[in-house]
């Protein structure tokens, strides 16, 4: 594929515009390739002892109030607002309405808001089910996720699905983990056929006090992309990160390990992140959308059915 990525996929109809940027439906090619490659992320992690949980793209406000993302991320969150008035109120909406106006002006937050990153859910879940067992908790999470930042670019979207493992206990185990992650996830772009390179990343937080709080995520190490070119190739895009939060969300929830040595102690958390589209573009991107010209290795890797 050349030129513009985004047209070529909606000429194709692999992606359907909605027209909102990165808000499209996607085509037959599109899922088959992302189910095949969930298929081989259940293959490749299924001696892992990974524990399955699956939420709803949405989740408790009180989660994302809690887990400190409208400090850091308050222009990436989407809240979810509902119509809760009388009849009178609903006449005068939908006045607002016929005349073009902002309806939503009539509608107040829910207790709902979209799920900003898969393993959110996953911390309160955990802290809930009470001490960790000394080996800690190894979950397998997958969510679609929000994020409000459009763009032309196809692997920026708004709505996208996330799969992620998430590592709660001891910063020992959960440093292993992450680590253990890196080596594996230049094998995996191996077995697609892709060309990746890891490198040390930062998360975009927000506003003046957001670019201390980067320079210091980076200086700590706390957060590595696997990086592939999507659409362009100068600056690749990140296809799969690792991150090392410490005891951020330990502390937020209350996390507590348990055993020997690490009693009481407030529980440490790494995620390791798929971007199922963004893995599904570059696939698209480098070996063309015609796959039965995809290299032999490719099609094995992803189980493709032979034509
Ligand atoms: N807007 C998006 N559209 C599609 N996939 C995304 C988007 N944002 C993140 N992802 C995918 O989800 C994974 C985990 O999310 P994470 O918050 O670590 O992203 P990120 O590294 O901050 O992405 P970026 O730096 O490009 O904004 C990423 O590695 C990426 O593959
Ligand atoms: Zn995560």
């Amino acid at each position: 594929m050349s030129g513009d990525l985004l047209q070529e996929l909606f000429a194709g109809r692999h992606l359907v515009p909605s027209g909102i940027d990165g808000l499209y439906g996607r085509g037959p090619l599109f899922e088959a390739v992302v189910t095949r490659l969930e298929a081989m992320i259940d293959r490749m992690v299924s001696a892992d002892g990974a524990e399955v949980m699956r939420f709803p793209p949405g989740m408790p406000r009180r989660v994302l109030e809690r887990s400190g993302y409208l400090k850091s991320f308050p222009d990436l969150a989407g809240a979810i607002h509902c119509f809760c008035g009388d009849e009178r109120a609903h006449a005068r909406l939908l006045a607002t309405l016929e005349a073009g106006g902002d309806w939503t002006a009539a509608t107040t937050g829910a207790d709902i808001v979209l799920t900003p990153a898969a393993c959110y859910p996953v911390y309160p879940a955990v802290a809930a089910a009470g001490p960790l067992p000394p080996e800690g908790r190894l979950i397998d999470v997958a969510s679609w996720c929000f994020r409000h930042e459009p763009s032309r670019d196809p692997a920026r979207l708004q709505m996208f699905r996330m799969r992620e493992h998430v590592r709660i206990g001891t910063p020992e185990q959960v440093r292993h983990f992450r680590d253990a992650w890196m080596e594996r996830a230049s094998g995996f772009a191996a077995a697609l056929a892709l060309p990746a390179r890891l490198d040390l990343a930062n998360d975009p937080f927000f506003g003046r006090g957001g670019k201390l709080m980067a320079d210091s995520q980076r200086d700590r190490q706390l957060k590595f992309e696997l990086l592939i070119p999507v659409g362009s190739a100068e600056r690749p895009t990140a296809c799969m990160s690792f991150n090392y939060h410490q005891d951020h969300f330990g502390q937020a929830w209350d996390i507590r390990a348990a055993g020997p040595g690490g009693a009481g102690a407030v529980a440490h958390t790494a995620c390791v992140g798929f971007g199922m589209e963004r893995l599904t573009l570059a696939i698209l991107r480098h070996h063309g959308l015609r796959p039965e010209a995809w290299p032999a290795p490719l099609r094995t890797a992803l189980d493709w059915p032979a034509a």
